[in-house]
């Protein structure tokens, strides 16, 4: 025994057959606890035994120390203990067999501590599971059993391989190596697993193995990465983005910038928060408000933003905000750039509907003129619908075709095209042309006659001249178009009409309004789709594309061989005025082609007025001198008829004959109709 101030080292000899085996160490922790009634003193008393050192009274310290027959080991006191209980002690281990008194207390001791070791290890949350030397399970605690989905009973006495997945206790009972903390999966458990074997004295008499439940934390981890990669593939996105974007702290202070926010915050040199863009009064209103703001803010002099700042709140408390910041220059550009596209795709979609767009009716209409493609792109859209249509230009534009063309490009082209010429057709008669009359209605009316909008149902009636009509027979029109239906004179019952109506005229129809020849309502009825056809003259680009359209169809009516032209023929017929437009044109071409002997056309059979345009002023006063009254006096009939006779033919239109003589159209047509003369219109046009 040593004794070095309050120290006291006992060294003890065990003596026993099986050394400190667990009955003696329990009969021994119980003499003692018996001899040291301070329980401190005791806490503070070590066994040590090669190079460790265990408290004396943990049962398991103690046995685990495996202190064999023979071998000594010191018993360490940290306070001075009575001789007498020293002496009690190395009695203790020199005796042979316990007496009855303290085998009671050491069964006790046994007792109590095998079911606390039991309890502790069946409330571990990691399984244990533990084998003897044949690897049959002699112990399974609950966790263990939850993970392998069965019941303790169930496992006992089983071999391990059997009833384990990948068990390997085996294995580590053959090597008597511990195999550490190897991940394994069993029923949807990570499971990290120690297996370490058993040994006593230098044996291998078992194995155990403990699993370690590592799927909550393997999740977590898993959730960990995921958020990290999501947070990197955030930085990555606030990286790229050309705004700015912050996060602020409930002071406003930067938690979180990106590149861009950075460097503006850098130039502005001032402290790095969110107050010194947007100001302290916008920071106080957001705080209070819990409001987002958008607005433009300038920065400096050079830059201005738009800035968007949302409050934070969680659980009504306000944690601070996150901020965008746009360049305005920026968006400005953008919308430039958005109007000036937009106008661009407005510009080829009109393009393309002007190239594209147009139904095979409209093919046969010749001209590439910009004013031409732009009423042929309104005619195109408006033939696909039931509107009413107005085509307006001088005599001789083409106003006709058109009308036709939109029929034929309509759902109605398998019906009837039915044009009236309000002009041609005289007054008294025009309401029985246009509206028919039953059986008897007049003298003269010896059966049933259907009027033209009876004829064009289903299909589309082209009123020509509609300037012409009589205001009585505007009135009636105008009844049509409202109620679209027609009574036939001395009809009983109104008739249902499906008809598209399609009017033209050469005249200023607002000015006949102005004036009171013209009702207003049924120009305004009239006036739903206008199209206004160009004069020639005003489209001299389309003059070289008729002409050789003319030069094709008439080589195939006439059977010509026409190839060409003479030098300075087209720049010739360019050069005229053309009032009597495409149909002055056509005929000039076709009399050409009746006067051509080779197979080009020449300027020399031009007519003189158009080679020569200085003298188109002239072509009147030689007109006029022309005229020829002879020597016998006539009635003034007879002189009306030779007037017009003469007149009408030097002009290609009743309009431009009308102008010259100094009378309406209508007057003119009601002439020319009255003595049959509609065949000399225009003859001599040419001639000249
Ligand atoms: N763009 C064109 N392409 C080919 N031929 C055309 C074109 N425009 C008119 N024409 C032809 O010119 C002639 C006159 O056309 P249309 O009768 O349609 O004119 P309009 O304006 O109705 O005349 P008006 O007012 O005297 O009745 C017709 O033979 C027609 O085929």
């Amino acid at each position: 025994m040593e004794k070095g101030g309050d120290f006291m080292f006992i060294k003890l000899t065990v003596y026993k057959k099986n050394g400190l085996h667990v009955r003696m160490a329990a009969a021994f922790i119980s003499l003692l606890q018996n001899l040291i009634q301070n329980k401190e003193i005791l806490k503070k008393t070590y066994v040590l035994y090669q190079d460790k050192k265990v408290q004396v009274n943990n049962l398991l310290s103690l046995v685990s120390l495996k202190i064999g027959q023979g071998e000594e080991f010191i018993l360490h006191f940290e306070e001075k203990i009575d001789d007498q209980i020293v002496q009690q002690i190395k009695d203790f281990f020199e005796q042979t067999d316990l007496e009855d008194s303290q085998q009671a207390e050491t069964d006790r001791l046994l007792m109590e501590n095998s079911i606390t070791l039991h309890e502790a290890i069946s409330a571990l949350p990691n399984g244990i599971v533990v084998v003897n030397s044949d690897n049959i399970i002699t112990y399974v605690n609950a966790a263990a059993a939850k993970f392998l989905e069965k019941d303790p009973h169930e496992l006992i006495n089983q071999r391990a391989d059997e009833v384990i997945p990948h068990s390997r206790l085996h294995e580590v009972l053959k090597t008597g190596k511990m195999e550490l903390s190897k991940k394994q999966e069993i029923n949807h458990h990570t499971l990290l697993t120690t297996r370490s074997p058993i040994i006593f004295n230098g044996k291998t008499i078992g194995a155990v193995a403990i699993f370690q439940d590592i799927s909550t934390i393997e999740k977590i981890s898993k959730e960990l990465n995921e958020v990290k990669e999501l947070q990197q593939r955030l930085n990555l996105v606030l990286k790229s983005v050309s705004d700015l974007i912050g996060l602020t702290d409930k002071n406003g202070n930067f938690i979180y910038k990106n590149d861009e926010m950075d460097v503006l915050l850098k130039k502005l040199n001032s402290v790095p928060n969110i107050q010194s863009i947007i100001g302290q009064h916008e920071w106080e209103n957001i705080k209070n408000t819990q409001n987002q703001i958008m607005k433009l803010i300038q920065v400096n002099q050079q830059s201005s933003y738009i800035t968007k700042i949302n409050p934070i709140f969680v659980d009504d408390e306000f944690r601070g905000t996150v901020a965008t910041m746009t360049p305005f220059d920026d968006i400005k550009k953008l919308l430039e750039k958005i109007d000036l596209m937009e106008q661009r795709t407005k510009y080829l979609e009109m393009e393309l509907s002007k190239h594209q767009g147009f139904d095979e009716a409209f093919h046969k209409i010749i001209g590439n003129s910009e004013t031409l493609k732009d009423s042929l792109t309104i005619a195109a859209k408006v033939a696909k619908t039931n509107s009413t249509v107005i085509i307006t230009g001088e005599s001789g534009t083409g106003k006709e075709l058109i009308a036709k063309a939109i029929h034929e490009a309509s759902d109605r082209k398998n019906n009837l095209f039915i044009r009236v010429n309000c002009a041609a057709i005289p007054p008294q008669l025009m309401e029985s042309e246009l509206f028919g009359y039953e059986k008897g209605a007049f003298t003269g009316a010896y059966k049933t006659h259907r009027g033209k909008f009876e004829l064009a149902n289903k299909g589309t009636i082209f009123l020509d001249e509609i300037g012409d009509l009589s205001l009585d027979l505007q009135a009636k029109i105008l009844r049509v178009l409202q109620e679209r239906e027609v009574e036939r004179i001395g009809g009983y019952a109104p008739i249902q009409l499906d008809v598209r109506v399609i009017v033209a005229t050469h005249r200023d129809l607002k000015k006949m309004v102005d004036e009171g020849s013209f009702r207003e309502d049924l120009y305004y009825r009239l006036n739903v789709v206008p199209i206004h056809l160009p004069p020639l003259r005003a489209r001299k680009e389309d003059i070289p594309l008729l002409v050789e359209a003319f030069r094709k169809q008439l080589n195939a009516r006439l059977g010509k061989n026409i190839k060409g032209y003479e030098k300075g023929f087209m720049e010739a017929l360019c050069s005229y005025h053309w009032p009597g437009n495409i149909r002055e044109l056509q005929n000039v071409i076709e009399r050409l082609f009746n006067l051509a002997d080779e197979e080009i056309l020449r300027c020399k059979d031009l007519p003189y007025y158009i080679s020569n345009p200085q003298c188109q002023e002239n072509k009147k006063i030689m007109q006029k001198q022309n005229i020829n009254f002879g020597n016998e006096v006539l009635t003034f009939k007879e002189y009306e008829k030779q007037i017009f006779s003469f007149a009408c033919q030097y002009y290609p239109s009743y309009n431009q004959l009308a102008k010259a003589l100094g009378i309406t159209h209508k007057t003119a047509a009601k002439k020319i109709r009255e003595y049959g003369l509609e065949h000399l219109v225009g003859k001599k046009y040419q001639m000249d």
